[in-house]
């Protein structure tokens, strides 16, 4: 017996008796006796096995959990052939004399996404969205961005994340040097009703990517988005990348936490070049309808009552809200100096980047002056609810150090709440009252 495997408590195996071979003997007869039982039962298991193996998902779909993805709305497009690879090919190729980069980004349908998406193709470098379109919010405007994106040149694939086989034809048909990696289950709140969904898209779907960014050759350097929702409970303010990330306070912060953690393993082990870029409640024109500034906007002029969350002590809460092109900036700065993976086969050679950075505005504001802005744009008073913040995820304050992004990537929010929030109104006015006179009075859902 090998030593290491017995138990610590004696007495509970049997030592083996001597005479083992005599044993053995018996044991075989026994056997032979019994072959014709023993021929049906591996008869019934081969069965068993051929029968759980023509009825279970194919390999395409290995990381994906059904029900989550009937859950979300998710549908799978049809993909592949002559013609998709080449309109694939085109839209990463990138243009004329840039710095010849090819991106693929996760998520552009989503808000990020799209805005991200289209500043790297205005430049000039290679674009190619994917994205699953889920239903966590209106697909209407995930489509209308879509439709935008291809205005501008760049092809958005509707796949999802954890759809290996996809990730595989991608990286096969274009040898991308950066994935700005977008796709996420994004929200702090909805992840009391469906916490499945951040383990599907933020735990499975970040390491289906860099699994996918791992093998491939080249391997692309890899930009993501983590979230300021990381510092959780934490009351050291302004958050610094140092500060302790420990003590996430929703599920959502925990996923994007372990996100970070996982990213730092494929770094370790295979070389490649992520960072991590932790966002700070985005807002702007093509936005979430799920976040407050967002659906309070559509609630004060239908004359319905915002909550306005407090803390139990009447202390505010505020967050630092931070404008979309000031992100965008951010984003494209990080891809600018991502540096090279160095990792090829699936083997390191040598170390690669690692890094964090947080992307804020550093000037918090609470939520009762941001209804007060939205007031004076609207031109409209909110009927206003005090509310207990509710045990939701949500935690009481925000404030971005951004020191290290100011040194290391240049970044300089120019955008305050006041401005950002006119841009925002203006377009949210014209988008769904441009959709009202083309739809008439059923227009365009904000849900
Ligand atoms: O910074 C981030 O990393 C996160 O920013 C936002 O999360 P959050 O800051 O909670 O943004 P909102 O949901 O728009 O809430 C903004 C503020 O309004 C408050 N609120 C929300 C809803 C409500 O009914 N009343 C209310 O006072 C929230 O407590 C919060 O202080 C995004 O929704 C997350 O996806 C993102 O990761």
């Amino acid at each position: 017996m090998d030593a290491d495997a017995a138990p610590s408590t004696p007495g509970k195996w049997k030592m083996e008796k001597p005479h083992h071979h005599y044993r053995h003997r018996l044991f075989l007869l026994h056997r032979l006796q019994n072959l014709p039982k023993l021929a049906f039962w591996t008869f019934f298991a081969f069965a068993l096995f051929l029968a759980v193996f023509l009825l279970s998902p194919s390999p395409r779909s290995h990381f994906s959990s059904g029900s989550v993805r009937r859950s979300l709305g998710v549908s799978a497009a049809p993909w592949g052939g002559p013609a998709w690879e080449k309109r694939v090919r085109s839209s990463a190729s990138a243009r004329g004399v840039s710095s010849g980069k090819s991106v693929l980004v996760t998520g552009a349908a989503g808000f990020v996404g799209m805005h991200v998406a289209a500043a790297l193709k205005r430049r000039g470098d290679g674009v190619l969205g994917l994205d699953n379109f889920n239903a966590y919010y209106d697909p209407a405007l995930k489509r209308a961005r879509r439709a935008l994106l291809d205005r501008a040149g760049v092809f958005v694939v509707e796949g999802d994340i954890n759809d290996a086989a996809l990730l595989r034809k991608l990286f096969d048909v274009v040898p991308f040097t950066h994935v700005v990696h977008l796709a996420a289950q994004a929200g702090v709140r909805h992840a009391l009703a469906d916490p499945g969904s951040y383990i599907h898209s933020n735990v499975a779907g970040l390491v289906a990517v860099l699994e996918a960014a791992k093998a491939a050759d080249p391997q692309p350097a890899v930009v993501w988005a983590s979230s300021s929702s990381v510092y959780g409970l934490n009351s050291k303010v302004p958050f610094s990348e140092a500060d302790r990330t420990d003590r996430p306070a929703s599920l959502y912060a925990a996923t994007k936490k372990a996100g970070e953690e996982i990213a730092h393993v494929y770094n370790h082990i295979y070389g490649l070049s992520i960072t991590g870029l932790r966002f700070f409640t985005v807002y702007g024109p093509w936005g979430r309808p799920d976040m407050a500034y967002f659906f309070f906007t559509r609630d004060i002029l239908r004359g319905k009552p915002v909550s306005i969350f407090e803390c139990p002590d009447h202390a505010t809460v505020a967050r630092d809200f931070t404008y979309i092109d000031d992100i965008v900036r951010g984003c494209v700065a990080a891809v600018d100096h991502a540096g090279k993976s160095t990792g090829s086969g699936g083997k390191k050679h040598g170390s690669a980047p690692f890094r964090i950075y947080n992307l804020g505005n550093t000037s918090p504001v609470s939520v009762s002056d941001l209804v007060s802005i939205l007031e004076q744009l609207l031109k409209v008073k909110a009927v206003k609810k005090l509310v207990k913040m509710p045990r939701n995820g949500d935690v009481q304050f925000t404030h971005a150090n951004i020191t290290l992004a100011q040194k290391e990537l240049r970044y300089r929010p120019t955008t305050g709440l006041q401005s950002g929030l006119k841009k925002f109104v203006r377009w949210y006015l014209d988008y769904y009252s441009s959709s009202l006179s083309k739809h008439g009075s059923k227009g365009r859902t904000t849900n």
